[in-house]
């Protein structure tokens, strides 16, 4: 966590160096300096989930870049430094006042009662409607509920917060129609106070004049009328999930000497990790060691074109959708299509723009990260589907063996056939993405959580010993069973059984899943809406 806070801070404290630099020097190469380390701290807010920090750095950033392209704005007036000089402040000064709850603050509690279980993310949410709003109750109770802080006010209220909120949310008197003066002034005002929250507005009618009105006004999402609560706040919940920070890796596929420097450099400056082969004939050899993410492939190399190479590359069916980006000084467009249309993913020209460079590459490997990540997730929770989640299991005992702690547990909803009988299926699928939020707003980014089955869940956290496991999900599973799922007729009570086994009594992935399964067994059998520790060591198979 200190790690986390400190890099971001360093980072906004060259930012801020960069800029006095500029400001004495008035050079340009310092205000290229300058962007580009803006660009990179964007990256980073955006990784560390802070969506609202990372959209005012870009707003920052797409000033900044105006002055690129634009010749006619070169030398920087005074008045438009002094404007970035302010948006800076601003930035850096909400920055440090995130400092430490910027990042989720999730350690295993000593003591199982304390007021402020770190376990739960304890973030302010701003939710604004008229006195009384049906939405308004339902929200505070379910977001309370996913461990956030809601804190509700009518339209002219000024809301009297600790911090800035994570998320605002507007609540319209009437749903699907255009958002009145005074709640564009609210709007306005909440915006210019916190500046990094993420505002949403719900009940947007589809009008483009809506859509722009309000965005104008600083709403960083507008939610569409015919969506439901859940899905609302399944959004909500969806903005604080971190995703994992993974190293983008490049090989570049270049045989000038020079080009390839100039690349690295603009790759490094925005922490990319770069490797690069002089000729296309080690390719696959490079692939194969290195695992890049993107190929950056010069176009036209002593051997073979840079289009033969990749048309190649596509008959290996590893490297079917590895994304592909021509660099060559190449400008004819027809030349350029016929590039694409045999495999290439992009074209850029040499000599690329370093910050262009680094966000085409970023954005092709996101993307492309996105796609695996498709195949390995439940569509229906976002969780970790069956197959994926016992293979990180597998990684996970073998980091922790032989003397780390893992506890892993099975977890399945309470006679869930009769929820779906009453109530209709629908419903049971909202129970099961009820549980999927609770899992993921309660626990670790590092920890595992899968859906295992149609109904049964598998969590394990590396780090905790049993006991600690057990203390841990029994807290999940009593909030749980409080949790109301709103049906037709009114709202229904869920509950979950959980079984719990750990390292080092199992000391495989499979031992731990079925001894786990057979606590869970033990839960039901002892009347359900319990939680089971493992009671015996099993021998692997
Ligand atoms: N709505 C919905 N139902 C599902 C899904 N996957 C499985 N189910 C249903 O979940 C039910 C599981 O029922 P059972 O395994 O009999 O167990 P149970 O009713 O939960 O009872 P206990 O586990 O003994 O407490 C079955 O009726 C499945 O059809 C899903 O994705 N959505």
């Amino acid at each position: 966590m200190q790690e986390v806070s400190h890099s971001l801070i360093a980072l906004a404290k060259t930012l801020e160096l960069r800029w006095q630099s500029y400001r004495s020097s008035s050079e340009f190469d310092q205000f290229v300096e300058f962007t580009l380390s803006l660009n990179g701290l964007t990256e980073r807010l955006t990784q560390h989930n802070l969506p609202g920090l990372a959209s005012a750095c870009q707003e920052l950033e797409n000033r900044a870049l105006a002055f690129f392209t634009d010749h006619t704005l070169r030398p920087v007036s005074e008045e438009q430094a002094e404007a970035i000089s302010q948006q800076l402040n601003t930035i850096l000064q909400l920055l440090h006042r995130h400092e430490t709850p910027a990042v989720i603050t999730k350690r295993l509690s000593d003591g199982p009662d304390t007021e402020h279980d770190p376990w739960v993310r304890q973030r302010n949410v701003l939710i604004v409607s008229r006195h009384g709003h049906p939405w308004r109750a339902a929200l505070v109770e379910q977001l309370s509920f996913y461990g956030f802080r809601p804190h509700a006010i009518d339209w002219e209220d000024e809301p009297e917060l600790d911090e800035a909120p994570l998320a605002v949310i507007l609540v319209p008197d009437q749903e699907n129609s255009s958002y009145p003066q005074q709640a564009l002034a609210a709007l306005q005002r909440l915006k210019q106070r916190y500046v990094a929250s993420y505002v949403y507005c719900l009940s947007v009618p589809s009008s483009l004049e809506s859509i722009v009105s309000l965005q104008r006004a600083g709403a960083n999402v507008c939610i569409p009328a015919e969506v439901k609560l859940s899905d609302i706040l399944s959004r909500i919940l969806d903005l604080v999930e971190s995703r994992e920070q993974e190293t983008h890796r490049v090989l570049i596929v270049e045989d000038s000497k020079t080009a390839v420097a100039h690349i690295q450099r603009a790759l490094d400056l925005h922490g990319i990790d770069s490797r690069a082969i002089h000729t296309p004939l080690s390719l696959l050899q490079a692939c194969a060691e290195y695992r890049p993410h993107a190929i950056l492939m010069d176009m036209y190399m002593p051997f073979c074109t840079g289009v033969e190479v990749t048309r190649a590359l596509r008959q290996i069916p590893e490297y079917q959708s590895l994304p592909v980006i021509y660099l060559s000084g190449e400008t004819d467009i027809a030349q350029q299509v016929e590039a694409l249309r045999l495999g290439g993913d992009q074209f850029l020209t040499k000599p690329a723009n370093p910050i262009i460079l680094a966000s085409v590459v970023k954005t092709k490997i996101e993307r492309y990260r996105d796609m695996l990540r498709s195949g390995r997730h439940d569509s229906l929770t976002g969780l970790l589907n069956h197959s994926a989640a016992k293979g990180q299991l597998e990684q996970m005992v073998r980091r922790a063996l032989p003397a780390g702690q893992l506890a892993v547990a099975m977890i399945d909803i309470d006679r869930f056939k009769s929820i779906n009988d009453n109530y209709g299926h629908p419903v049971g699928d909202q129970v099961i993405r009820s549980l999927a939020w609770l899992l993921r707003g309660r626990l670790r980014n590092t920890d595992l959580i899968g859906r295992y089955g149609g109904e049964e869940f598998i969590v394990a956290l590396g780090g905790v010993d049993l006991n600690q496991a057990m203390h841990l999900l029994d807290r999940i599973r009593e909030d749980f069973s409080r949790l109301p799922h709103a049906h037709g007729r009114g709202a229904l009570r869920a509950s979950f059984s959980c079984g719990i086994a750990a390292v080092p009594s199992q000391v495989t992935a499979g031992c731990l899943i079925e001894a786990a399964d057979e606590a869970l067994l033990q839960a039901k059998r002892d009347g359900r809406n319990r939680i089971v520790a493992a009671s015996r060591k099993r021998t692997p198979q």
